[in-house]
């Protein structure tokens, strides 16, 4: 392809060409104007002429335009060799013809105009297409008519017929080819610029302009390097120096900063030109290079990506591995040369079979990604979890030519989710399911029963020494007892029943799949029962010590539709209860009387606490008579005046605030009251010298601080230690005597009497009796009631009273009613009483006037 300087380079020597031609022309023109001024010139004269001007008739002849002369008639003078040619004749037979002879007609006609202006002495010159005579030819030729004039006269005239078909070729050519390049130029997405030697822009194309961003007046304004961030001032020299050394810059990459202030990267490439006025130029190719500069960042961050944490595998249609990355080869334990060219089923393990495998593939073919959990197989054999992430990658007909999977080891995360559903749904301490998962399963075992008409049971166990074993034998002898406890109850049933562990001491067994019939089912889950009831029993190595335990099970049935979860549960805890209340190493199964019990028993519990709260409990003081006829004292009894039940009886709310240990804070009150009363008889002589007796329940007696307590409420309240007397059971003999024993004793030696309420009901050993620094037994109502019909009561009474005086104590009998009992007792040796024969517990008014009614007889009486 030409050259634009090509181009031009041709037309200038084809200019040249028509300046000789012409000047020759001219000179002819004179030359021969002398010789032609006499007339038209014969043919024969033509060769005279020729021989006196041999020299440019040889130069005519030679030349390629066609020449010749036409006078005035139009006769030919002369012509040239290409002339006659072109015709088909020698120059002989032209000579002295007509001009129409010559050329024709059609030709003639056409160019008369030209004729009658040239002997108008006017020049003419006009291009036109001739075809040669024989029609053969067509050349572009450009025809001159010259007049050749002499003196203001015309002689005639010459014509010269120039084949300018080449330099019209050439003209199209060029133009067609500056056309292309202008259209090059101005489509290019590379922007192109023409800049002079100062940077200023003489041409710049579209591509160039949206680039730069600039309006193309105001690009026209600015030069080069107001394009260019000073940064590149460096690289820039280096670039001209280039440029003047070479006549060449680039490829370089910079930056442009554009109107908007942004900066767009682009790579030059330029060449040194030098313009028509001589000057020199710069033409610049300007590349954007801001895709291919964020494709390559992409591909940065792809590499990087490749190379992450999570294994990557690349997989070709045939599902062949082609590219693997480093987390893939280190979790999957193969090299990579032994993965690329396998297929992945080389991962393969035994947990999935075949149809998993087509589901996914299948996926992979519907939707063109899958996911899902897959356990492989590592090199060294170990089977593992992954998260697999598979996607089809489409080539441009959307066809897929590969697949990228990602692989994520997900062990670690498996073996935690594994850990937390343990934590989450298993003792720790015995590996039994815990309470979270017994719901869980009683929930599916009841919607089973009632599908398959079959009966299940719950069995609630609850240990019954259990607290007293941990206490004294510590927590990690309790806790190693539990685990046995936990593998005796597992023995005990079958592989499909459940243990469970609610925590504590409190196990639950649930079987399923029993008769439907109740009764069968009951003797069913009766039988496993009373298996667990034999096995807890059975002693327990904890180290060196050899312990025993019993325990207490309740049971409830579940297979109605209308069973639901929390009342099953409910009703074999409340068995259970039963099964404590029935004595311990018990199995009872639930019953409604016993739930509405419990429920009642519940319902106290809410308004026992809040009672407590606010203080919803007087005292009734019930008098101690000593001889029969002097008031000594009083036992104070609790009452609890409910807001809607009216007069609660102690024996129904005692046991419940012992249970609760809300006998705590109400122990306590009763005492302050207490010694708040004895500080204020302290002050009137008639009744200063009473005692009152105050119930201690056993968890009083056990609080570490109750010495500390008492004491502190003597101080505070300013009553005599003397006037207090507490009233102990014989039940809190039987732990920790020796603990007792030394709060007693710190509380004797304040002045505090104790007294050991119920006597003979308990288990109260003769040794330690001894020791305990009591001042009086009182003689339980239970003996005192039969003791004139039963001899075994009288016997009783009477062995009481021998053994306190045996002891030093002082004893007095509860529950008098009668003065035949007391004649009884009296007779027996008990001269101190208490009971509705002297007078029932009254509230605190009451009683003084009981009390001062009473000094007064006595005082009335005389000595
Ligand atoms: N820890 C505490 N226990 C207390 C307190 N107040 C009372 N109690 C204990 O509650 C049980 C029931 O007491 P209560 O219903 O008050 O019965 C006592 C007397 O009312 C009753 N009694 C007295 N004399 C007679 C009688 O002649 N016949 C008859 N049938 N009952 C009689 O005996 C109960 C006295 O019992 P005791 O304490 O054993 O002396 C009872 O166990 C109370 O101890 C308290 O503040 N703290």
């Amino acid at each position: 392809m030409c050259s634009p300087d090509h181009f031009a380079a041709r037309l200038r020597e084809l200019e040249a060409d028509k300046q000789r031609l012409q000047a020759e022309v001219a000179r002819l023109t004179a030359l021969l104007g002398p010789a032609a001024g006499t007339g038209p010139v014969a043919t024969a004269d033509r060769y005279d002429a020729q021989a006196a001007h041999c020299l440019p008739l040889s130069i005519l002849d030679n030349m390629p335009a066609m020449i010749g002369y036409w006078d005035t008639e139009l006769h030919n003078c002369f012509c040239n060799q290409a002339y006659s040619t072109w015709f088909g004749l020698e120059p002989a037979q032209i000579a002295g013809r007509h001009i129409r002879d010559v050329i024709g007609e059609e030709r003639y006609q056409l160019n008369l105009p030209y004729i009658e202006a040239a002997l108008r002495g006017e020049a003419q010159a006009f291009e036109r297409a001739i075809p040669s005579p024989d029609g053969k030819v067509v050349r572009n030729a450009l025809a001159e008519y010259v007049p050749d004039v002499v003196d203001g006269t015309v002689r005639g005239f010459f014509v010269q017929v120039s084949d300018i078909s080449s330099v019209k070729q050439a003209q199209l050519d060029l133009r067609a080819s500056e056309e292309k390049l202008r259209g090059l130029f101005e489509l290019s997405p590379l922007g192109i610029a023409l800049t002079d030697m100062n940077g200023r822009f003489i041409e710049f194309n579209e591509a160039f302009r949206k680039l730069c961003a600039y309006d193309a007046d105001q690009l026209k304004a600015l030069d080069y390097w107001q394009l260019t961030p000073e940064k590149y001032a460096a690289e820039e020299a280096r670039q001209l120096d280039a440029l003047a050394r070479s006549g060449r810059y680039g490829p370089y990459e910079k930056e442009y900063r554009r109107q908007d202030g942004s900066l767009v990267p682009v790579r030059l490439n330029g060449v040194l030109v030098a313009g028509a006025d001589g000057e020199r130029h710069i033409w610049s190719i300007v590349e954007d290079i801001s895709e291919s500069r964020r494709l390559e960042a992409d591909r940065r961050v792809a590499a990087s990506a490749f190379e992450a944490q999570v294994g990557i595998m690349v997989i070709d249609s045939e599902r062949r591995i082609v590219k693997v990355n480093r987390a893939l080869v280190e979790s999957s334990g193969y090299a990579a040369d032994e993965l690329l060219g396998q297929t992945p089923s080389l991962f393969r393990s035994d947990r999935h079979d075949a149809a998993f495998y087509a589901s996914m593939w299948q996926g992979l073919a519907q939707a063109g990604v899958w996911e899902g959990e897959v356990w492989d197989r590592r090199k060294d054999g170990e089977v593992y979890p992954k998260w697999v992430s598979i996607t089809a990658v489409k080539g441009e007909s959307g066809e897929t030519t590969h697949f990228v999977a990602t692989h994520i080891d997900i062990s670690e995360r498996k073996a935690a989710e594994q850990e937390i559903q343990n934590l989450a749904f298993y003792d720790p301490l015995t590996a039994l399911p815990n309470r979270r998962q017994l719901r869980d399963r009683l929930h599916h075992a009841l919607a089973l029963s009632v599908r398959n008409q079959l009966r299940g049971a719950v069995l609630f166990i609850d240990l019954d020494n259990f607290k007293t074993l941990n206490d004294t034998l510590g927590h990690t002898a309790g806790d190693f007892l539990l685990q046995d406890v936990a593998r005796r109850l597992a023995s005990c049933v079958r592989d499909g029943d459940t243990v469970a562990r609610l925590g504590g001491d409190e196990f639950v067994v649930m079987l399923e799949g029993l008769d439907l019939d109740p009764g069968v089912a009951a003797d069913q889950a009766k039988a496993v029962g009373d298996k667990i009831l034999a096995a807890l029993k059975e002693p327990y190595q904890v180290g060196d010590h050899k312990c025993h335990s019993t325990s207490s099970i309740g049971v409830a049935l579940f297979g109605n539709p209308h069973d639901s979860m929390d009342e099953v549960l409910k009703q074999a805890d409340m068995a259970m209860y039963k099964a404590k209340a029935a004595g311990r190493d018990a199995l009872c199964f639930f019953d409604p009387a016993m739930e509405a019990s419990l429920l009642k028993r519940a319902l106290l519990e809410t308004d026992l606490r809040r009672a407590v709260e606010e203080k919803q409990f007087l005292l009734h003081y019930q008098a101690q008579i000593a001889g029969g006829d002097r008031l000594t004292g009083a036992e104070v009894l609790l009452r609890w005046q409910h807001p809607e039940l009216g007069m609660v009886s102690p024996a129904d709310f005692i046991p419940l605030a012992e249970e609760t240990r809300l006998i705590v804070p109400l122990g306590q009150w009763v005492l302050e009251t207490v010694c708040r009363q004895l500080a204020v008889w302290a002050c009137r002589p008639e009744l200063a010298h009473l005692t009152i007796a105050v119930n201690v329940s056993a968890h009083q007696l056990r609080l570490p601080d109750f010495v500390a307590r008492v004491l502190a409420v003597l101080v505070q309240s300013g009553a005599n230690p003397q006037r207090l007397k507490l009233e102990l059971t014989e039940s809190l003999l039987v732990h920790n005597v020796e603990e007792v024993i030394g709060k007693m004793s710190e509380l004797k030696a304040a002045g505090v009497g104790f007294s050991l309420d119920d006597f003979g009901t308990g288990y109260s050993s003769l040794s330690y009796l001894k020791r305990l620094p009591l001042d009086e037994l009182k003689i339980d109502q239970s003996f005192v009631r039969d003791v004139l019909v039963d001899p075994n009561d009288a016997a009783i009474a009477r062995t009481v009273v021998a053994l306190a005086r045996s002891l030093g104590l002082g004893v007095i009998a509860e529950g008098v009613e009668t003065a035949a009992q007391r004649d009884f007792l009296a007779a027996s040796g008990c001269h101190a009483y208490q009971g509705y024969f002297f007078s029932r517990p009254l509230p605190l008014e009451q009683f003084v006037a009981f009390a001062e009614k009473f000094a007064a007889e006595l005082e009335d009486a005389g000595p």
